[in-house]
């Protein structure tokens, strides 16, 4: 269903394990920081309404979102129980954009099938920097709040599964 049928950016704290006991690291992109420091907001802000404490809440900057790649995997031998990637690629006029975007995907998927640790994609891939804002805190939520839910609930799994 896309996002713009259904804001995922709304959550029932009833249906979410407490995250007290968790530590999370977050890692986010410079490029397009506007965007990405929304992301991020939001993710802080649903991680600590779900019961996360601040100072299980660990943040590292890399310059762009391939860099998210690298900086994730440092960020797993970090002992947390989840990671959260967070960057946004704008559509530019080359293909960049799609080597980039099919790069840290790939990424990414690499770092969970490779670790015990979930690694959460939280990468807009938008045409206009328009969608980008719609999606980091605006008409159509922040895909920020929802990589922390998803990290919630992944740390919980790795926990007890
Ligand atoms: N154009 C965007 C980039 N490009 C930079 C790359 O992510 C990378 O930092 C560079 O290729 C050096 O390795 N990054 C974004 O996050 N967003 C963009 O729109
Ligand atoms: C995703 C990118 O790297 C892209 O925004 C860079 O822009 P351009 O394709 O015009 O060089």
């Amino acid at each position: 269903m896309a996002t713009v049928n259904h804001n995922l950016s709304n959550y029932d704290k009833n249906t979410i394990p407490n995250a007290k006991d968790f530590r999370f690291g977050i890692v986010v992109s410079e490029w397009n920081d506007t965007i990405t420091n929304g992301l991020y907001q939001g993710a802080y802000d649903a991680l600590l309404d779900c019961g996360a404490l601040s100072e299980n809440i660990i943040k590292w900057d890399v310059p762009g979102s391939f860099e998210l790649i690298y900086g994730s995997k440092k960020m797993v031998e970090y002992q947390v129980d989840a990671v959260i990637a967070i960057g946004c690629v704008i559509q530019g006029e080359t293909k960049h954009f799609d080597f980039v975007c099919e790069g840290v995907t790939h990424g990414i998927k690499e770092l969970n099938l490779n670790s015990d640790t979930p690694v959460i994609f939280c990468v807009l891939t938008d045409n206009t920097m328009q969608q980008s804002i719609d999606r980091s805190g605006g008409k159509h939520g922040n895909k920020g709040t929802e990589a922390a839910i998803a990290a919630i609930k992944m740390a919980n799994l790795r926990r007890n599964r």
